[in-house]
């Protein structure tokens, strides 16, 4: 086993992880899902350093879509090397094509903008992989990179295990973690939830960690070298030629595609008119992309079904949240109305413009995560400044 020496002493931040880390409950046998990257690296790395029993567990997700994957492989593995923990390399290709590539493309296809992230993470990370580790290897918990934060159950949290942002607000992946149910939550270790990237790439470094300074990986993991949703859905989709109309059936334009076009999007329409346009609907059936000028575009309320309750039972009775309704969107503040527990409404204090069918609709209360859902293509509820 190569032992890491390390320069200096962990800053207060670091140690307070620690600590964290030695306390928290468990048998503290983890594996530990490595992508290759400096954040799962460093999770790894603070876990072994807190007596944790470490095993390296990296999926192979993708074949024949860059070396992004085969990279992650080989710097998993050294990683695992160089901490003296054994690495398992699992091969989930079909999984993952199955749960997230085709479910993106037919998603696509029909007009919804879907989010593969929080499926991958519902569908593949912690449902299947967390399956793995306990029959293969008798791991109960699974770490990962994600900068969240879990508050285990306790009687103040009745019961349930919570979700809360990671401390780094650049950073935080709460957003996509919603989905996950408590009896998942409850076998999850976020250890870099309290750290910011900086503070992760600095212990990394003073670790000798060979991913400290590894470049951020994109948004898309999906695409060759980690390229952009367009070039991955033109890699599955054949272009299909549409138009681009107002509310009333007025064409504008024409298009290649409706996968190339997002709610709310003003710019790159290819249209000329006497004012901006923006889009607010993609239509599968017609193959259209309905656009509207801005004092039409917005939308006030929106329903939200498949909701997962995180850090609160369902509630019972209207409550204010904020709500964000993209990964990088700010939270707006709204009014859920329960319509059942796994279905509500949702009144904004403001017009919104980006609400997109497909997409998370997330709950917060400052920094707690209290539940999320998916935004539903048509809304029953009559826009009120109407
Ligand atoms: N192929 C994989 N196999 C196992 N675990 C993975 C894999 N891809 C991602 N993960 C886990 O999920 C976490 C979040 O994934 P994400 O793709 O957001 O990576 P990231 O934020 O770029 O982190 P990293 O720096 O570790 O790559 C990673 O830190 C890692 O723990």
């Amino acid at each position: 086993m190569t032992t890491l020496l390390p320069t200096a002493s962990a800053t207060p931040a670091v140690e307070a992880v620690l600590e964290r880390l030695r306390l928290w409950p468990g048998e503290h046998h983890i594996a530990v899902g490595l992508s290759g990257g400096v954040d799962s690296s460093l999770t790894a790395a603070l876990l072994q350093a807190a007596g944790w029993q470490v095993e390296g567990l990296t999926l192979w997700l993708m074949s024949g879509k860059g070396a992004c994957c085969a990279e992650g492989l080989v710097d998993a593995a050294a990683l695992c090397e160089s901490l003296g923990v054994p690495h398992h390399v699992v091969d989930f290709r079909e999984h993952f094509q199955a749960q997230i590539v085709d479910f993106l493309v037919q998603g696509y296809q029909a007009g919804v903008t879907p989010l593969p992230c929080s499926r991958c993470n519902r569908e593949v990370k912690f449902g299947p992989m967390l399956a793995w580790a306990e029959k293969e290897l008798g791991c109960m918990q699974l770490a990962t990179g994600h900068y969240a934060r879990l508050r285990p159950a306790a009687a103040a949290t009745a019961g349930r295990t919570q979700l809360l942002r990671g401390l780094d607000s650049h950073k935080d992946q709460s957003y996509f973690l919603y989905d996950l149910p408590q009896q998942v939550l409850a076998r999850l270790v976020f250890p870099l939830g309290e750290l910011n990237k900086t503070q992760t790439r600095q212990e990394a470094g003073r670790l000798g960690l060979r991913t400290a300074t590894k470049a951020e990986s994109q948004d898309l993991c999906l695409a060759d070298h980690h390229g952009s949703m367009k070039a991955f859905l033109d890699a599955y989709l054949a272009p299909r030629q549409g138009q681009i109309v107002l509310a009333d059936g007025t064409v504008v334009g024409s298009h290649d595609g409706i996968e190339h076009f997002t709610i709310g999007q003003r710019k790159g329409l290819g249209v000329a008119w006497s004012e901006p346009l923006h889009v607010v609907k993609l239509d599968g059936a017609m193959n259209q992309v309905v656009v509207a000028p801005r004092r039409e575009a917005g939308r006030i309320a929106c329903q939200v079904a498949a909701i997962n309750w995180v850090s609160i039972a369902p509630p019972q009775a209207a409550l204010q949240v904020e709500v964000q309704v993209r990964y990088r969107s700010a939270p707006e503040l709204a009014l859920l109305t329960p319509i059942s527990d796994s279905t509500c409404q949702l009144q904004f204090l403001e017009e919104q413009f980006s609400i997109t069918p497909g997409q998370a609709a997330v709950f917060y209360a400052g920094e707690l995560l209290l539940g999320g859902g998916l935004i539903q293509r048509e809304t029953a509820i009559q826009r009120e400044t109407d």
